[in-house]
């Protein structure tokens, strides 16, 4: 799965600068066409494994490479005044290998929250290929302000994204560390989940069979309608295949292979059930999803065919939809067995909801402040003297 990944404002370029560098190490092969898009010079100048010729900064004009300061609104501003620049830069890079947009920002901010949705609307009125976008969500600690953003940005990223894929900040901090303290591992859990997403459809290693592939055409399936998805991962170590010594007797000696197969395909469906059930992007109720996928990813002698199959009865049983997909990746550059679990078009996301509810009572409390700041200045100048001009 090609993606032209787009990392809008600091969080968005920080992720993909981190995926940038996880694809490089790994010697994945794919080719990704990146850009990282900010109004902050310093933001931009920041990242490490981006090339300087992938980074554009917006907004000089307005505000001269400073950011926008938490203001969406002007980062939609600013976005829509460089946004030839912005497409001239895609187009230069090429689409034509390309299998989908994937937009990557942090809602609660300025630049990426307020870019984000402007950027996704000229490449779905352009482009055939599906644009995804991947919001991160404020923790509630970060106050209403963000939490206005991120729901500003959000109702308008769903007009024009194929799927949004959300990752709460609040469910993922890490016990005892505070939340920026928390960003790096934050990071690279998204990035985990985008890597094992990008190897759908793409060309295994020499000598690796996968024994059910799922193309990138079924990514785009399960993604399609435009709704919002939840991302599952779990992985375990792939220990070291046990010596078998499967005794004397013919009979036995099949008897104890196919308690071993047995062992392994429990394992996978395990593994899946984890990732499903364990901490996902965002929080949400498995049961209001309306599609799922499931790729598996590691060893080839610890995949399993029919692990697979049952995770994905399991799954088929547990959300709302009947749609589940599912295939495995060999590999042997790994040490682990990953399995991820998408779950898209949930509509059961307590967050979205507590977001929502904080952002009106955000907007409301800041037209009355604005209403009482201006009677009140009135008030300072109650007594009969008349302007200057
Ligand atoms: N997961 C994660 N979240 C981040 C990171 N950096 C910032 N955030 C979150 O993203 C939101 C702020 O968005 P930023 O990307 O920093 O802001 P911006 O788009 O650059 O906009 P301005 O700074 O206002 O110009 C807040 O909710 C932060 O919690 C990061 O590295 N990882």
């Amino acid at each position: 799965m090609r993606f032209f990944a787009i990392g809008f404002g600091q969080a968005g370029s920080k992720i993909l600068d981190l995926f940038v560098d996880n694809e490089k190490q790994r010697g994945a092969g794919i080719k990704h066409n990146v850009l990282a898009i900010n109004s902050a010079r310093t933001d931009l100048l920041g990242l490490r494994h981006i090339d300087h010729k992938d980074r554009i900064l917006i907004g000089q004009t307005l505000v001269k490479g400073h950011g926008v300061g938490t203001d969406n609104k002007l980062g939609a501003k600013v976005a829509q005044e460089d946004i030839e620049t912005i497409l001239s830069a895609i187009d230069e890079r090429g689409t034509h290998d390309v299998d989908a947009f994937l937009i990557i920002a942090g809602l609660g901010g300025g630049t990426g929250s307020g870019g984000a949705p402007v950027l996704a609307r000229y490449l779905s009125e352009m482009y055939a290929e599906p644009v995804y976008a991947v919001g991160i969500l404020p923790a509630p600690e970060e106050g209403k302000l963000y939490s206005l953003n991120a729901a500003r940005s959000m109702i308008t990223l769903l007009k024009y994204v194929d799927n949004l894929i959300l990752v709460d900040n609040g469910a993922w901090k890490f016990e005892g560390a505070s939340l920026k303290e928390s960003f790096a591992r934050i990071n690279e859990e998204i990035v985990r989940r985008l890597t094992i997403l990008a190897r759908a459809g793409e060309p295994i290693e020499e000598g690796m069979v996968g024994e059910m592939v799922v193309d990138s055409s079924e990514v785009i399936n399960t993604f399609k309608g435009g709704g919002i998805s939840s991302i599952g991962y779990a992985t375990t170590t792939a220990e070291p295949e046990k010596k078998k010594k499967f005794g004397f007797s013919l009979f036995k000696k099949s008897r104890e292979e196919a308690s071993f197969e047995e062992d392994k395909s429990m394992k996978i469906a395990s593994l899946v059930r984890r990732a499903a059930l364990g901490r996902l992007s965002v929080p949400c109720n498995i049961r209001s999803a309306e599609r799922a996928l499931v790729l598996v990813a590691g060893p080839p002698e610890h995949l399993d065919r029919k692990g697979i199959e049952k995770a994905k009865l399991w799954l088929e049983d547990q959300i709302a939809g009947v749609e589940v997909r599912a295939g495995d990746y060999p590999t042997r550059k790994t040490k682990y067995v990953a399995a991820l679990v998408v779950l898209a078009n949930v509509t059961d996301i307590p967050r979205v909801k507590q977001l929502q509810k904080l952002a009106v009572e955000a907007r409301e409390e800041v037209e009355d402040a604005e209403k009482i700041r201006l009677e009140k200045t009135l008030e300072l100048f109650d007594e009969d003297i008349d302007p200057l001009f």
